[in-house]
C-alpha cells in the first residue's frame, strides 16, 4: 500500500535480502553456511526473538565496508519509497559490526552515503538510529556511545534491542543518561517479549519518548491508561510479531483493540527481508487480516508522522499529513 507513512522501527541490518547477502558475500570473499538463497530463505523459520535473532547476526559477517552498508541501505530506501515511505528513522547495531572489527565510522559514514543523498534519490528523509544490544554489558554501551561522538552529527538517537527478557532497561540507565545530555532522542524496545514492567521502566528510568513495540502493555491496564494519557507512541510491527510468535495469528494481534484504547499506534516493518514484508506490506496485512478500514488506516499514517522526530521542520511534518489526507485508497 502506497498510503505516505514514516517508518519508525525498522533495524538497517534487517533489511539484508538473501540476494544482497549473497552478492555481499561473493564482493569480500565471505563464506555462507547456505547453498544459495532458497536454502537461506529456508532458514527463515523462527520459534522467537532468539532464533531469528542467532539469524540477524550471522549473515551481518557479510557487510564489511562503507559501500556495503551504502548498498544495504540503498537498497532498503527504494523498496521503502516504492510503498509509500516518505520519512525514515533508521536503527542500525554498532556493536555487531565493532565486534566483527568493522569499526563505527565505516558504518555511519556507509549508511550515511545512502541516507545523505536519499531525499534527492528516493524522496525519502531520513534520520539514523543507533541501538545498544542489551544483552551486552551496560560498559560496552557506553563505550559504543563514546566511540559514536566523531559521529554525532549523523545520529539522531538512541534505542535499546536485541534479546529482552533477562536484560531489563534499568541496566543501561548511564548510557541514557549520557546520551540525554549529548542532546540524542530516546527510544527503547519493550513489552515484546519482555513483561509490561520493562515499558514501564524505559519510560521512568531511560527516558524514552516511543517505545518499540510495547505490545505486552495490554496486559496491564494502568500502563494502558498511562500510555493513552502521555501520548507515548507505540512502534508495532505486525508481521514481526506473526514471524517471532509474539501473536500466533495476524487475524489474532492487538492492533484494532489497541487503537480503541486510544493508545498511538505507528505500523512498521522491523526486519522486513525476514517477516515478509516492508511497511506498506505491513498495512496491507493489516487491513486484510483485521478488517482496518480508509479512516483507521488514515489515523495510523498520521500517527507515523506525529510520532516521528521531525519537530525540527514542522512544515515537512504538515506536508506529510496533508498527503495522508488526500491519498485515494486503491
Ligand atoms: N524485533 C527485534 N527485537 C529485538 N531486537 C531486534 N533486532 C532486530 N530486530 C529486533
Ligand atoms: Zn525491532
Amino acid at each position: 500500500m502506497s498510503l505516505p507513512k514514516a517508518e519508525l522501527h525498522l533495524h538497517i541490518e534487517g533489511t539484508l535480502e538473501p540476494e544482497l547477502a549473497f552478492a555481499l558475500a561473493a564482493r569480500n570473499g565471505v563464506t555462507l553456511p547456505y547453498a544459495d538463497t532458497e536454502e537461506l530463505r529456508e532458514a527463515y523459520r523462527f520459534d522467537d526473538l532468539q532464533t531469528f535473532l542467532n539469524l540477524y547476526y550471522e549473515l551481518m559477517a557479510v557487510l564489511r565496508t562503507e559501500a556495503d552498508f551504502a548498498d544495504l541501505a540503498d537498497a532498503y530506501l527504494a523498496r521503502a519509497a516504492a510503498q509509500g515511505v516518505r520519512h525514515a528513522e533508521i536503527f542500525f547495531d554498532p556493536q555487531a559490526h565493532i565486534a566483527r572489527g568493522v569499526p563505527m565510522g565505516t558504518v555511519v559514514e556507509g549508511l550515511w552515503r545512502a541516507l545523505g543523498r536519499s531525499e534527492e534519490t528516493h524522496g525519502v528523509s531520513t534520520q539514523l538510529i543507533m541501538c545498544f544490544l542489551r544483552d551486552e554489558s551496560a560498559e560496552s554501551a557506553m563505550e559504543t556511545l563514546e566511540a559514536a561522538k566523531p559521529h554525532l552529527d549523523r545520529i539522531t538517537g538512541i534505542g535499546l534491542d536485541s534479546a529482552e527478557v533477562g536484560h531489563p532497561p534499568v541496566k543501561f540507565r548511564a548510557v541514557y543518561e549520557a546520551a540525554a545530555e549529548l542532546g540524542l532522542r530516546r527510544v527503547a524496545h519493550a513489552g515484546e517479549e519482555g513483561p509490561p514492567a520493562y515499558i514501564t521502566e524505559a519510560l521512568d528510568i531511560l527516558g524514552v519518548e516511543r517505545v518499540d513495540h510495547g505490545l505486552r502493555c495490554m496486559e496491564d491496564p494502568g500502563l494502558v491508561e498511562r500510555l493513552v494519557r502521555e501520548r507515548v507512541p507505540l512502534t508495532l510491527c505486525p508481521l514481526s510479531n506473526v514471524r517471532l510468535r509474539a501473536v500466533d495469528v495476524l487475524a489474532e494481534h492487538p492492533l484494532p483493540a489497541m487503537m480503541d484504547a486510544g493508545l498511538l499506534c505507528t505500523v512498521n516493518s522491523d526486519d522486513p527481508a525476514y517477516f515478509g514484508g516492508y511497511a506498506g506490506d505491513n498495512f496491507d496485512a493489516v487491513r486484510e487480516a483485521l478488517g482496518l478500514g480508509e479512516e483507521r488506516l488514515r489515523e495510523l499514517a498520521r500517527n507515523s508522522f506525529e510520532a516521528s522526530f521531525l519537530e525540527h521542520d514542522e512544515e515537512r511534518r504538515a506536508r506529510y499529513i496533508a498527503e495522508v489526507e488526500a491519498y485515494e485508497f486503491p
